[in-house]
């Protein structure tokens, strides 16, 4: 293979930088070829609209998916939450690198705990799935607290509690490790209590499907349970035709027995964002052995939740 440096399209933001330089050196690695970073700006990255409103999927993904088309980069480093489902032909998901921890966290003054928050804390909040998970929590264990609209990158979010606007906020443990500041946080949301946006953790890496020497070299950093643990947790949320910002939360993860894996669990849930009705559901079956069987579990699921009346829930997300 040539020894040209291959060029790595990311935005500019402190997480996107953080993630693609991480990728960029595994890729070197893999392949012995150097990694340019190539700076690329987003619309989801200038919009001063709340993330929600925006509407559509995929505002962080766009640019740098036009990029890949254009031949500007070569590939592409994505969160995995924020990658729409419905994988274009022209696209490859050439590796899904192990997952970090897929929690959310809480960084609140004080040190405080979620549960240790005063009545009326304020937690801020840009997801309609954690409102959703916090305030139904809240409401069936007596905790008076209330979730704020924010949003704004990770530094911004953090400088609401160190300016003393907000009690707390909620951020993804990932974003926090990769950047650095996992140490700011105050409390690990169970994911009993909160269950993360589906693929939350993950990466996603792509490049063109035209590709297959790059797709073949990329694959390298491929982590097969992670990649069929978020298979069935996209495919819950195509199945519900829900976006990266609809209040759904998904996990996927094995049980295991000492050191034998023996099943695979997906636990997913629906709510209203002021947390008074959802529904939480949850599957155990062997682990699939095809990503179309990850694919079917998701769908199932899906199907019972929406059964459930799910996507009743869902819709009132605008609000
Ligand atoms: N919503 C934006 C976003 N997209 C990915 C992450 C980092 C976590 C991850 O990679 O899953 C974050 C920040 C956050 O949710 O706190």
């Amino acid at each position: 293979m040539s020894t040209k440096a291959l060029r790595l399209g990311t935005r500019r933001s402190k997480l996107a930088m953080a993630q693609s330089r991480q990728v960029a050196d595994a890729v070197s690695r893999v392949t012995g070829r150097p990694v340019e970073l190539v700076e690329i700006t987003t619309y989801g990255d200038v919009s001063k609209e709340a993330l929600a409103q925006i509407g559509g999927t995929g505002v962080f993904v766009t640019a740098l998916r036009e990029a890949l088309l254009k031949g500007e980069v070569d590939f592409a480093v994505h969160s995995l939450k924020d990658l729409p489902t419905g994988q274009p032909d022209v696209l490859a998901l050439a590796a899904i690198p192990e997952r970090e921890d897929p929690r959310d966290v809480i960084v609140a003054r004080d040190a405080l705990k979620f549960t240790d928050l005063p009545r009326g804390a304020r937690i801020g909040t840009g997801s309609p799935r954690r409102m959703a998970q916090l305030n139904a929590y809240a409401r069936a264990h007596g905790l008076d607290i209330e979730t704020v609209a924010i949003r704004g990158n990770i530094d911004t979010r953090v400088r609401f509690v160190r300016d003393g606007e907000l009690d707390a906020v909620v951020l993804a443990a990932a974003g926090l490790t990769r950047i650095g500041r996992i140490d700011e946080v105050t409390d690990f949301l169970s994911v009993d209590t909160v269950l993360p946006a589906p693929g939350q953790g993950a990466l996603a890496i792509e490049c063109t499907a035209d590709n297959a020497d790059l797709i073949a070299a990329l694959g390298e950093l491929d982590d097969p349970f992670t990649r069929v643990a978020a298979t069935a947790e996209r495919s819950l949320l195509a199945a519900l035709e829900a976006g990266c910002s609809a209040p759904v939360g998904a996990l996927a993860d094995l049980l295991a027995d000492g050191q034998i894996v023996k099943e695979m669990r997906l636990r997913a849930v629906v709510g209203t964002t002021d947390g008074s009705r959802t529904v939480q559901l949850s599957t155990t079956g062997p682990v699939p052995e095809t990503y179309d069987q990850a694919m079917a579990l998701g769908r199932e699921l899906a199907a019972e939740m929406l059964a459930q009346g799910a996507a009743g829930l869902m819709g009132e997300r605008a609000q």
